[in-house]
């Protein structure tokens, strides 16, 4: 009796989470995926491990393809192929894990090319491959696109030059932290999401003590949004040639400052004696390069040394650069290749010539090139990030319209340091 009341319970409970499964999954994905997904996943994976990894050629025979018998060689398919040894999957949040020990011969990257399969074969969103240590991989699946529609935790407490802007596709919040990489180069077609990004960058540190500064050479049109809350905005070369010079001045003396009170850094000096970062944003920085006459060249040879100046003495000194532009190719010179090797931080939205993504991925990860270069047009926000532990992943910024960015930079306008144009000081 006790038996039959246990199976009827059992059978109600599995009648009422079919009935309650399509609704669940809709409004509350994370309870659909712990209490439905993710053991369904976890059968599928067990059943059909062997079939999937012979199929697509990870599973090795015993025996070899040819074998001596007597004096004859035979040929042929060995019955029964190994599957790589893998671990039982692990739930987490948005999707599961297991760890696959790799046969000898083979690497990583033979499990990366069949992640599109595997995905398929476990009725995922994706898989992702990730090296952990010799002889094994990590196999990541994610229920359903992380980045459909990121969202972040409010942020209370700020982190000094930390940024939380979006969503990575493992799940984790996307944070720009400028102290553990100092510069950032932003590329990305028109309508890609640059300017969501800095929109959500300075949303993040505009609550900070940080002197922020614009160069925006599309006549100040992206930037002005954020002008209250903004040290300085130069709209045009000239006024951005004139800008980093005092820039490049302002690093020198903290140079000196730091020289004589001894220490080694901006954030070691004495409270008293202590500068404000300062954040340096370049929208369009194609235009900073472009020269026809030769005053022109001139000016841009002047703005290309003092970019850098700022790019080699800046992370120790509290002077960062994020640099955006659409279109960034060795064509535009040798000092654009100069600046992105002092440019840590890499986001590549999608982009419409294989050269800005080489220029901003390529010496760096070819894998994360490709990945790019498959961001689609429907993908607005989503990019492929190089950040502090050189692995590359997809990101996507969170939603930060025009009007939200106007109001913060004027709610946050009183933090703004004042900055003497002529000077080059702070008040
Ligand atoms: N993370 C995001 N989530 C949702 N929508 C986004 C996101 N990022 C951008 N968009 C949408 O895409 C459009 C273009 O974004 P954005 O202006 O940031 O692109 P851009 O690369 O700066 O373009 P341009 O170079 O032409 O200024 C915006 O209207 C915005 O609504």
């Amino acid at each position: 009796m006790g038996v039959q009341i246990l199976w009827a319970v059992l059978l109600v409970a599995v009648a009422a989470l079919a009935i309650a499964a399509p609704g669940l999954r809709s409004n509350r994905p994370d309870a659909w995926w712990c209490l439905i997904g993710y053991p369904l996943s976890v059968i599928r994976i067990l059943a059909t491990w062997r079939r999937l990894t012979t199929t697509i050629g990870l599973a090795v025979p015993r025996r070899p393809a040819r074998l001596l018998v007597g004096s004859v060689v035979l040929k042929g398919d060995p019955l029964r192929p190994i599957p790589p040894r893998r671990s039982l999957p692990r739930l987490r949040q948005g999707g599961l894990e297991a760890t696959a020990r790799l046969h000898p011969g083979q690497v990583p990257d033979d499990f990366a090319r069949f992640t599109e399969a595997i995905a398929h074969a476990w009725r995922v969103f994706a898989v992702r491959i990730v090296p952990v240590g010799r002889g094994h991989v990590r196999l990541v699946a994610l229920a359903w696109d992380p980045l459909a529609s990121p969202k972040v935790p409010r942020v209370t407490q700020y982190e000094p030059l930390r940024a939380v802007v979006g969503r990575r596709e493992d799940g984790a919040v996307w944070a720009i932290d400028l102290h553990l990489v100092p510069h950032w180069f932003v590329v990305g077609a028109t309508q890609s999401g640059k300017s969501t990004l800095i929109a959500a960058l300075v949303k993040q540190l505009a609550p900070q003590r940080v002197a922020l500064f614009g160069i925006d050479l599309k006549g100040g049109l992206e930037l002005s949004l954020f002008e209250p809350r903004l040290s300085a905005l130069a709209p045009d070369r000239s006024s951005a040639g004139r800008l980093l010079a005092r820039l490049v001045a302002e690093v020198e003396t903290r140079m000196v400052l730091c020289r004589k009170a001894g220490v080694r850094s901006n954030k070691d000096l004495p409270k008293q004696l202590r500068r404000p970062p300062i954040v340096i944003i370049v929208d369009e920085v194609a235009e900073l390069y472009l020269m026809a006459t030769r005053e022109e060249k001139n000016e841009v040879g002047e703005i290309s040394t003092n970019l850098l100046r700022i790019a080699q003495l800046g992370a120790a000194l509290d002077a960062h650069l994020v640099i955006a532009g659409q279109r960034v190719g060795s064509d535009l010179g040798p000092g654009v290749t100069a600046l992105r090797a002092q440019l840590g931080g890499r986001v590549c939205h999608r982009v419409n010539d294989p050269g800005t993504a080489e220029m901003a991925l390529g010496d760096l990860s070819k894998e994360a090139l490709v990945a790019a270069q498959q961001i689609t047009t429907a993908e607005r926000g989503v990019a492929v990030t190089i950040g502090e532990d050189g692995r590359w992943m997809r990101t996507r910024s969170i939603h930060v319209t025009p009007e939200e960015a106007r109001r913060v930079a004027k709610k946050y306008a009183h933090l703004t340091p004042v900055w003497h144009e002529e000077e080059g000081t702070y008040l």
